[in-house]
């Protein structure tokens, strides 16, 4: 799937160029440009990508300090500027644009749904939010932000594919060690999955292509990816197995957002060497999909790959009445009524938070 990237805040950024670095590196060539937009100057001058610096007259390129109204509103005032950087890089060729945002902080989690609005109105392409929520151990500032953020950022995107901090790191790090690791597995996730719409050897039926991700998506509201991956064996006959129970293992223990079953729609990519992969182990897989998320819209394909081993990546949409969303909604109620927090996106209200989905 041909995408544009856009890191919004400092996390959003640094997980963009991870992501950018990760399908050059593979040469996939999914990732058409990758852009940092922030408010703190010093968090772009990290970063190799291109990037453009907001808000100066207002924070003098010292970031919003976890401020995200005030990043939303920064965004709308400079929203023509910063439209306009961006025109040249969204192609005709472009499927999606992919936002990626920490909601927990304030660039990212008040910028992002700001910015998903303005290309939603310009472009027809799908604008899909990445969105980062912060791990149980971060501040309560964290977990209201990102609670209020992710209201504005379903409401503003055509889907919010979301990375719980806790989901992918390993226990005997701490948080800030862990970055550097969370983030090369989410490159190392998205990037195979936007690779797997752009397959073109072996192309057949079985193939994924981006069509399948955006059905899969289309629904809106919340979505997650998963992923698990074995050594395969020679002979596609003795893969069955494998393949069955790396979907379970990617739905039951690797997803992005743990504990999220429930799922309006599902995709089962399974990766490998095309000779490698059984027909009838995607297919018994895609079957337990189906009943494991209760969805009736479960699409299942390959993504030929020169590799050794299998890999089955699951992507769940509509997953927002998932007992983890209410979980982290409980988390950020808490903490919003702790902490006086403000609207990311003016039409907010505050009361709105008790009504979620
Ligand atoms: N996965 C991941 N999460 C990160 C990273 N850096 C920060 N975060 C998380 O993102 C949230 C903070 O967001 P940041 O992106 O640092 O903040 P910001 O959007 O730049 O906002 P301000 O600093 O307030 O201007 C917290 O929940 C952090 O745990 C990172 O490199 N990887």
């Amino acid at each position: 799937m041909q995408v544009v990237l856009i890191g919004v805040g400092q996390a959003g950024g640094k997980v963009t160029q991870v992501l950018a670095e990760f399908d050059q590196e593979m040469g996939f060539d999914a990732v058409q440009g990758a852009f940092g937009v922030n408010t703190a100057k010093a968090d772009l001058q990290s970063l190799s990508i291109d990037t453009m610096l907001i808000g100066q007259d207002r924070v003098k390129g010292h970031g919003v300090g976890g401020d995200n109204e005030l990043a939303a509103e920064i965004m709308q005032e400079e929203s023509t500027e910063v439209m306009d950087s961006l025109d040249g890089r969204i192609s005709t060729d472009a499927e999606a644009v992919v936002i990626v945002a920490g909601l927990g902080g304030g660039t990212g989690s008040g910028g992002a749904p700001a910015l998903a609005k303005e290309l939603n109105r310009v472009y027809d392409v799908p604008i899909y939010v990445v969105g980062v929520l912060p791990g149980r151990d971060e501040g309560s500032l964290y977990q209201a932000n990102a609670g209020r953020s992710l209201k504005t950022v379903v409401r503003e995107s055509d889907a919010a594919l979301l990375i719980d901090n806790d989901a992918w790191r390993s226990s005997q790090e701490t948080l800030e060690e862990g970055f550097d690791q969370i983030n090369d597995q989410i490159a190392q996730r998205l990037g195979l999955l936007l690779a797997s719409g752009e397959a073109v050897e072996g192309v057949g039926e079985s193939v994924v292509d981006s069509s399948e991700i955006m059905n899969t998506l289309r629904g809106g509201g919340i979505a997650s990816l998963g992923y698990a991956s074995a050594e395969a064996a020679d002979d596609p006959g003795e893969n069955v197995n494998t393949i069955t129970s790396l979907t379970r293992k990617a739905l039951l223990t690797g997803m992005s957002l743990p504990n999220a079953v429930d799922a309006e729609a599902a995709l089962l990519v399974v990766a490998g060497d095309p000779d490698c992969i059984s027909r009838k182990g995607v297919e018994r897989a895609r079957k337990w999909l189906e009943e494991e998320t209760g969805s009736l819209q479960v699409r299942g394909g390959d993504f030929p790959l020169e590799s050794d081993r299998l890999a089955a990546l699951v992507v769940l949409g509509g997953v927002e009445r998932s007992q983890r969303i209410e979980e982290f909604m409980d988390r950020a109620r808490e903490a919003h009524e702790n902490a006086e927090s403000r609207d990311p996106v003016e039409q907010f209200e505050n009361d709105e938070l008790d009504d979620l989905f």
